[in-house]
């Protein structure tokens, strides 16, 4: 796990990152969110150990970086925004002196690096030379560095500029098997859609401090104050009955059609809630074929909070 109290970061007289806390827990993908210049790398860079904070507590899989730097060293892995790449090595030879570097036995090395090339979807590429790769290839690359250690806190900083609507999914699905190994992720991104599916929580920072986290839904409802809910009607003449049986339900917000017998319902219950309305709906004899609770437009929340500062 990362647990971050009161940290504060100054550069001379600028400040940085102020009074900014926050845990992410083991097995959980937590994204960082901000505009250029919020302090998401800085805040990163001091969970590393390579910044060292004004002030603040730092821990990594319960290890005080302050106390025990060497140790937590050892828990923590970093994949920075423009990583330093050598390149006139091959792939596989990138991978081994890297290897080598965290004291990865010589015999095991072809079948560990294999293995994250594998992970990452390099493994055609492996005696290819580096310069020419793409450079979402050579994120994907320094992503399989990062993980060769085997650390139990992974902290990425910008993983999918550069990477190409294959390459996320790929990142996607990597991220998703990293938590359900146990692993503990701080992600940082500017796509923000991106950032919706690949994290279990999210932290929005402005200007060096967090103005908002938790659950992409939590964050939303209390920005947004509502969950939009989808639905479309197979009869589109059925609205007067779909007006009527929402009407009877004190959650339901905004109503907008979409027409075609589609509409857009703005819903201020939790999901149980949303469950029970579908179940009066369909109890009331409307053909409906589709129903859900619509993703939350992280755009939509960040362009809130954004709006919320200045004004
Ligand atoms: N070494 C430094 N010396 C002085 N100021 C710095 C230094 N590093 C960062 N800053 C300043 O601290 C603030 C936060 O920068 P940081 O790189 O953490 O932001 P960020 O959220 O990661 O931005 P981006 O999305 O552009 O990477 C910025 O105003 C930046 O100019």
């Amino acid at each position: 796990m990362i647990s971050v109290r009161g940290l504060r970061v100054d550069f001379d007289n600028f400040c940085a990152v102020k009074n900014l806390s926050f845990e992410v827990g083991k097995g959980h993908v937590f994204g960082l969110i901000g505009p250029n210049g919020a302090g998401k790398t800085t805040t990163m860079r001091s969970i590393i150990g390579l910044l060292e904070p004004t002030y603040g507590d730092i821990e990594v899989a319960g290890v005080n970086i302050r106390e025990k730097p060497e140790e937590a060293n050892r828990k923590v892995a970093f994949m920075p925004d423009f990583p330093p790449i050598y390149e006139d090595l091959r792939v596989w030879e990138f991978l081994d002196l890297f290897a080598a570097s965290y004291y990865v036995p010589k015999s095991e090395r072809p079948e560990i690096i294999d293995r994250y090339l594998h992970l990452v979807d390099l493994y055609e590429k492996r005696d290819a030379f580096i310069p020419g790769l793409s450079r979402g290839m050579r994120q994907r690359l320094m992503l399989a560095k990062t993980l060769i250690p085997d650390p139990e806190v992974i902290i990425l900083d910008e993983p999918a500029s550069g990477v190409d609507p294959h390459g996320r999914i790929l990142l996607k699905n990597i991220f998703k098997q990293l938590s359900q190994a146990g692993k503990t992720l701080l992600v940082s991104s500017h796509i923000l859609s991106e950032m919706s599916e690949f994290c279990t929580a999210i932290g929005i920072m402005e200007r060096g401090k967090m103005v908002e986290s938790g659950t992409v839904q939590d964050v939303s409802r209390r920005v947004m104050g509502h969950a939009l809910v989808s639905l479309e009607l197979l009869h589109p003449e059925q609205e007067e009955l779909l007006r009527s049986v929402l009407s009877r339900d004190s959650k339901v917000g905004k109503l907008e059609s979409l027409g075609q017998g589609r509409w857009e319902i703005g819903y201020e219950g939790e999901e149980q809630e949303t469950a029970d309305l579908l179940k009066k709906l369909v109890t009331s004899d409307l053909q409906i074929i589709s129903f859900g609770r619509k993703k939350e437009a992280l755009e939509d929340i960040f362009l809130k909070i954004g709006a919320k500062e200045v004004s």
